[in-house]
């Protein structure tokens, strides 16, 4: 049995990950955290299912003595806390958080090499299989498609663009050997001009309770193809996180994304 820590227990990730823990056979939730002053400290972690579980909600991370793999989908600065403590006690790491600078990818990076590391701005098995998919359709659309990547999420995400939109953005620059940051345009406002060749376009919308879709269009003349995914619920990035979970089970360092850990 492996035994799972989550935090930001209270949150919209953390809830739906410690229901998929209740369902599984193989994971014990054992752990629940959440920051000091989350209205949560105390509570037991399956009290929103209506049961308990003996597990309370802490912001001790000294609790992570109790676990073999934190997986945190809070803040960047949360997620740096606890990869220190994680580090401090040898627990591996699944990060789904996303909207880290490049100070934090490197310490997640650094935090590899002394323990195991799943770090994916989407868990989800569909979302996956679609950047695979659009590796194939950049390698193919490599001349006369204009790359735009639109995507919607709920009104209370703080970052913009999604992780996974960044990640997409990504995919078809390297596939077609070039850096995103060279090539990116994050916003357009006022005169912008016509638009220039070779760039990726990025447009965000943020309302409602939308989970999560993403479209990536490569417009041709004449043609146009969009590649879509769109979540309904939260199950899949709750699944693939746990997948993820299991794969560190045996690892003792290392950084590793979700391709690797699905195989793909
Ligand atoms: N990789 C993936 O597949 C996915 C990634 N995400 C990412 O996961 C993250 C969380 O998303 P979501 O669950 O919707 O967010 P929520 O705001 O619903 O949950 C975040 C949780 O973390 C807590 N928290 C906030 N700040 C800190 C902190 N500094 N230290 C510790 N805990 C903190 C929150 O507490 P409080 O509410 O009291 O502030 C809350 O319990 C986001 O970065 C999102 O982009 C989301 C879905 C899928
Ligand atoms: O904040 C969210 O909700 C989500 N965040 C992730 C991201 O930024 O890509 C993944 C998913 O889209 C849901």
């Amino acid at each position: 049995m492996t035994r799972i820590a989550i935090a930001g227990a209270s949150g919209r990730m953390g809830r739906t990950l410690i229901e998929a823990i209740a369902q599984s056979d193989d994971l014990r939730l054992t752990v629940a955290l959440d920051h000091v002053s989350s209205p949560a400290i105390g509570q037991d972690a399956t009290a929103f299912l209506g049961r308990n579980s003996g597990v309370i909600i802490t912001s001790s991370l000294d609790a992570l003595a109790q676990a073999d793999c934190l997986i945190d989908f809070t803040r960047p600065e949360g997620t740096l806390e606890h990869l220190s403590a994680c580090q401090t006690h040898r627990v591996n790491i699944v990060i789904g958080t996303t909207g880290f600078d490049d100070a934090g990818k490197a310490a997640i990076n650094e935090a590899s090499q002394s323990i195991g590391v799943v770090f994916a701005p989407n868990m989800s098995i569909g979302v996956n299989a679609t950047f695979k998919l659009l590796d194939i359709a950049a390698r193919i659309l490599n001349a006369g498609y204009d790359v735009e990547v639109f995507e919607a999420h709920h009104k209370h995400k703080v970052d913009a663009p999604s992780g996974t939109a960044i990640k997409m953005g990504e995919v078809v620059a390297n596939a077609w050997g070039k850096n995103l940051d060279d090539v990116a345009i994050w916003s357009r406002e006022g005169h912008t001009g016509p638009r220039e060749t070779g760039k990726i376009g990025f447009s965000v919308v943020r309302g409602g309770d939308i989970v999560g879709d993403h479209t990536v269009y490569f417009c041709g003349a004449g043609e146009r193809i969009e590649i879509t995914h769109r979540s309904s619920n939260r199950a899949g990035y709750a699944e693939g996180s746990l997948r993820a979970a299991r794969y560190l089970a045996n690892k003792k360092t290392g950084l590793y994304d979700m391709p690797t850990v699905l195989g793909l």
